[in-house]
């Protein structure tokens, strides 16, 4: 589903890489912790799968297709496909919960009968039955990053990309986080979460990828987060 091929990303203006000839794969079925310190190229491995920013030299490929050809116009289309979460939710504050996550489909041109009939199941899935009405502030922390998992995966995405998604929460609040994420995967959405929260990655023993000044330096199938920091 994901595949970087020799990926090196220097930003402009910058000696050091900050990816350094990253060569990962991941499978569709997938669910990847990219952990590493402040700095290591977490964030700039999920841009490059957007394609927000595009590698100085090596091929991303998703679902097959080098994104760094992708003309310009197709690009929507492809994000389309990747849903995104954050550590600071970014919800519209003025728009209901429902319309926050009605609006993901809006956008896209979805019918007003699709919309009336995927938003309510999808907030039911993210446990926000009843809440639809409330707006963002009027939510707890879980509740509300829910909504903004909800919005990102009302469209079914191949992919779910999560940066720190539980940073903001606190322990007992992210298990359930991750417990939806995890279900997520389970429709067969690839995810791939960066994080540096150390208690979720032990527990939940899925890949760890560890980045490292921007180079992988380990890889395992069932990881424990294993760095200090
Ligand atoms: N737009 C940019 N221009 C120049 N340098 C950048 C840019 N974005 C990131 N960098 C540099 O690239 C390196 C990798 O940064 P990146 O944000 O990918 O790390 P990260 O692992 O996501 O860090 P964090 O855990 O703090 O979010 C760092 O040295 C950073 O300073």
């Amino acid at each position: 589903m994901i595949t970087f091929d020799s990926v090196t990303k220097t930003y402009p203006g910058q000696r050091r890489a900050a990816l350094d000839n990253v060569s990962v794969h991941v499978d569709k079925d997938e669910f990847v912790f990219l952990v590493g310190a402040s700095g290591s190229g977490k964030s700039t491995f999920l841009r490059l799968v957007l394609r927000e920013t595009r590698p100085t030299s090596g091929h991303v490929l998703i679902d097959g297709r080098e994104i760094n050809k992708l003309p310009g116009f197709r690009v929507p289309a492809l994000r389309r496909q990747i849903g995104t979460v954050f550590q600071d939710f970014r919800l519209l504050s003025n728009k209901t919960v429902y319309d926050n996550v009605a609006f993901a489909l809006q956008v896209i041109g979805k019918p007003r009968s699709h919309v009336r009939q995927t938003v309510p199941e999808v907030l039911e899935m993210v446990g926000l039955e009843g809440k639809g009405d409330r707006l963002p502030d009027e939510l707890s922390g879980g509740e509300q990053q829910r909504v903004a998992i909800a919005r990102a995966f009302v469209n079914k995405p191949m992919i779910l990309i999560a940066d720190e998604p539980t940073g903001n929460l606190d322990p007992t609040t992210s298990v359930g986080i991750m417990k939806l994420l995890d279900r997520i995967n389970r429709t067969g959405t690839t995810v791939v979460m960066a994080t540096h929260d150390v208690g979720i990655v032990d527990q939940m023993r899925k890949r760890v990828i560890e980045l490292s000044g921007g180079r992988v330096v380990r890889d395992e199938a069932r990881g424990v987060y294993g760095y200090q920091h």
